[in-house]
């Protein structure tokens, strides 16, 4: 039964559209299901699951801006998969909320701004990793090669580093294990996994309910930073602190750590934040900008030659991003059109809020689409369209647009965005000034994703040659 007020939507009386929803969701067309929501329902609309729990949707970039900017919107549900990764309590960033993700994002943000997010210290990292990953995909010129996964070890490192003071090479099985354990939880943590509707699946189809996994993802990450603190323990300077690690350290030794969650094991579910919440997205980024550039060959031709003209073969740096409005234009329109969380991490209420002239109920879990905006047909005109033009001015600058929100609005906005903007900027240059990519003749090429909570290309191939 909808609650007094409630957003608009179907009943549990309308069954059959409901489990075509359902159907249709888990085969990947979410995007119809939603468009069909939308339309016959209006731009924020909302049902109540079998099992009572209450979900909200909202999709205009107004409405959006507005309810991210409103505490009562800024909690993270109790979802049962979500609590399986934090030992059934609410740790971590990306899933906690109230006073201790308020203490711990605020934290995060400003250690790792001191350990060089955003900095030059950063680009010099990045450059490094760049030259590392060129390395071995040198090896391959020529030959088609599956771009899936191919840059997740350049990306995880940037974050090793500032979070353990380590970077892990290819052949290191640690690197491999956790770079596998990251991606079978994005494929299991979602709202596709069944246990979230019936936890006691658990116990029937552990791995089919995607426990399993989740359990591996947990007990892996968790044995890693076991490891990693008992070394960093006993090299611990307390004057002259060395990564993230070390500062959560000394931390943990002041009198009230325990209530602020300043643990070891809160120490484990932060790091998986990071990795999780950074390498999966700005990997995945960097797939669809390949994918992208192989589909769209002029584009990439376009911003190699801007290239070329401002740099002069120097490598780029990120305070070369005037000169680059092409480039930048091009990433801009690779993350609209690519949108690897197309609706954020879901919010839930805290309180019970007026929204909109209806009452969104306490503890309502809140999609907030940010891939309707960036597919909005009413704003961008052609949005199915790959054109990085529009976010050009007509003299030829780049036109921020407030509409480009890939990493969400108001209160809980990434954590990440200006290590990712960064990444991506760079290693995007790097890459497309060193080699060219293109198709493997005879392979079809399509937008269509896999099945996993992060957007992800379906599996592809590329050739790509070392340009001269
Ligand atoms: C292209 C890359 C990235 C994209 C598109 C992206 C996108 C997002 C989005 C949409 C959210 C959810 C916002 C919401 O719930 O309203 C988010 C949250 C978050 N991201 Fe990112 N992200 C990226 C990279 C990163 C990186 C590199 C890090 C790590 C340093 C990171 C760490 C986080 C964390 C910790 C949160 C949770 C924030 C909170 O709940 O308070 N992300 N990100």
């Amino acid at each position: 039964q909808q609650p007094v007020g409630f957003p608009p939507g179907p009943t549990t009386l309308q069954i059959g559209e409901i489990l075509w929803a359902i159907i249709e969701a888990r085969k990947g067309n979410l995007t119809g299901v939603i468009a069909y929501f939308q339309k016959k329902y209006g731009d924020v609309f909302g049902f109540v699951l079998p099992t009572g729990q209450k979900l909200v949707h909202i999709l205009k970039y107004d409405d959006i801006k507005e309810a991210c900017s409103m505490p009562e919107f800024s909690g993270r549900p109790n979802v049962f998969a979500f609590l399986v990764r934090s030992y059934q309590q609410k740790l971590g960033i990306v899933f906690n909320d109230g006073a201790t993700w308020s203490e711990h994002r605020r934290f995060a943000l400003r250690h790792l701004r001191d350990l060089g997010l955003g900095k030059n210290s950063m680009e010099s990292t990045v450059l490094d990793e760049f030259e590392e990953l060129a390395k071995e995909m040198q090896q391959d010129c020529g030959k088609p090669v599956k771009i899936n996964f191919r840059f997740n070890l350049t990306v995880l490192n940037i974050l090793w580093r500032m979070v353990a003071d380590q970077r892990l090479d290819n052949n290191n099985p640690n690197a491999q294990k956790y770079i596998a354990t990251v991606n079978d939880f994005f494929r299991t943590v979602g709202p596709k996994n069944p246990t979230n509707v019936a936890p006691w699946l658990r116990h029937v189809m552990p791995e089919w309910s995607g426990y399993a996994p989740l359990i591996r993802h947990r007990d892996m990450v968790e044995g890693m930073f076991r490891e990693l603190v008992r070394e960093h323990q006993s090299t611990l300077d307390r004057s002259s602190p060395r990564d993230f690690i070390d500062r959560f350290l000394i931390e943990m030794e002041s009198p009230d750590a325990e209530a602020r969650e300043f643990t070891e094991r809160n120490l484990a579910v932060i790091g998986m934040d990071l990795f999780a919440g950074g390498m999966e997205t700005t990997s995945t980024s960097l797939m669809w900008a390949v994918l992208l550039m192989v589909m769209y060959p002029d584009v990439q031709t376009r911003v190699q030659q801007e290239l070329d003209a401002a740099l002069g073969g120097r490598l780029p740096s990120y305070s070369d991003r005037p000169r680059l409005p092409y480039t930048e234009a091009t990433l801009m329109e690779i993350s609209r059109r690519a949108t690897l969380l197309p609706q954020a991490a879901p919010h839930s209420t805290l309180s019970d809020v007026a929204f909109r002239g209806f009452t969104v109920p306490r503890d309502s879990i809140v999609l907030m689409h940010l891939g309707s905006v960036h597919m909005d047909p009413e704003y961008w005109g052609d949005p199915e369209a790959f054109r990085p033009e529009r976010f050009l001015t007509a003299d030829g600058a780049v036109r921020h647009d407030e509409r480009l929100i890939p990493f969400g609005v108001g209160k809980r906005f990434c954590l990440g965005e200006t290590l990712a903007r960064m990444e991506m900027f760079m290693l995007f240059a790097c890459l497309l000034q060193r080699f060219r990519f293109s198709a493997v003749p005879g392979e079809k090429l399509s937008m269509e994703t896999g099945f996993s909570a992060v957007r992800q290309p379906q599996e592809f191939s590329a050739v790509y040659e070392l340009r001269s």
